[in-house]
């Protein structure tokens, strides 16, 4: 599928989803928004795909909300605002409730809003130059519909400091913080993301997507509740399934498991 947006690359099972508005540092406009969600959407039931990589062309990962946008948006009305938000809403949702694993390629800015799309993949590698910021604050407005990822990848604590100050977070700290997996020299990060990537591709898709349902579903509740309601319904129903089976006896029987994606349990 082609995205005015988008540029994706497919090798295998893996989808590298560039976000392709160089000129303005993937900067997000209504289009970008739109085609991420769906592209995202898309990806999810494929089931040639089995990881997806989420990077930026150009210098930067993204420079968040579009601001010739947004100051367009100051002279409409407060429903469509809002609708608007829905629509950004949608695309962090979309990202972050894929069933597949994510990556967050981050190799520049990834400023406001793209700060919160590495917040919201499952995994964050962070080349040398990548800096992150919340800088909504110096714009008079407020990190919303990426609040909630970036809260949790960051820390209730440490969001009230960076979303009043702004300041820059580079790499190293990202890592310290929590919100990047590794830092890493920017000659590495392909290097490094490839090598998430195999590991990822030797788990079971199956057991992947149901790890991610389990962790949005138990990070919020209470022990006890979590453990009757949460793990033992969800792997006692994983425990009778096709890809279970393979998944033992591949080990039990010392060769590589045979995933069949989209065909399993
Ligand atoms: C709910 C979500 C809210 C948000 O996401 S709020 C937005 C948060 N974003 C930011 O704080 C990023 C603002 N941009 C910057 O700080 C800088 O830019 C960069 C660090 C990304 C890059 O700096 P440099 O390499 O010096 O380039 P340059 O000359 O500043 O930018 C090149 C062109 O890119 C445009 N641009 C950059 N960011 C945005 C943006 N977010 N929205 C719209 N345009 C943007 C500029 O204006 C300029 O354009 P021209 O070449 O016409 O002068």
């Amino acid at each position: 599928m082609d995205y005015e947006t988008l540029d994706i690359q497919r090798d295998g099972g893996v989808a590298t989803v560039w976000m392709n508005r160089p000129d303005v540092h993937n900067a997000f406009n209504a289009q970008l928004i739109a085609d991420l969600t769906a592209a995202c959407q898309a990806l999810d039931a494929d089931d040639g795909v089995r990881v997806v990589v989420l990077a930026g062309r150009g210098k930067s990962f993204s420079a968040g909300a579009d601001l010739n946008w947004m100051k367009a948006a100051g002279e409409a009305s407060e429903a469509d605002n809002f609708a608007d938000a829905m629509k950004l809403a949608g695309m962090l949702r979309a990202l972050s409730g894929m069933a597949k694993p994510t990556i967050a390629r981050v190799h520049g800015a990834a400023l406001g809003g793209g700060m919160g799309l590495a917040s919201a993949c499952d995994i964050c590698i962070a080349g040398e130059r990548a800096v992150f910021a919340t800088s909504e604050v110096r714009f008079g407005i407020i990190p919303s519909a990426i609040s909630p990822y970036v809260i949790r990848a960051i820390s209730e604590r440490q969001a009230y400091r960076y979303f009043q100050t702004a300041e820059r977070i580079d790499a190293r700290r990202a890592a310290e913080l929590g919100l990047a997996h590794e830092a890493v020299a920017g000659d590495e990060l392909d290097a490094r993301v490839r090598a998430v990537v195999e590991a990822l591709l030797q788990g079971g898709p199956k057991s992947q997507a149901a790890g991610k349902d389990l962790i949005r579903a138990v990070a919020n509740r209470p022990v006890d509740d979590a453990l009757v309601q949460d793990t033992a319904r969800r792997i006692a129903s994983l425990r009778v399934t096709p890809e279970a089976s393979e998944g033992l006896d591949a080990f039990l029987s010392k060769r590589p498991a045979a995933w069949v994606p989209g065909q399993q349990g």
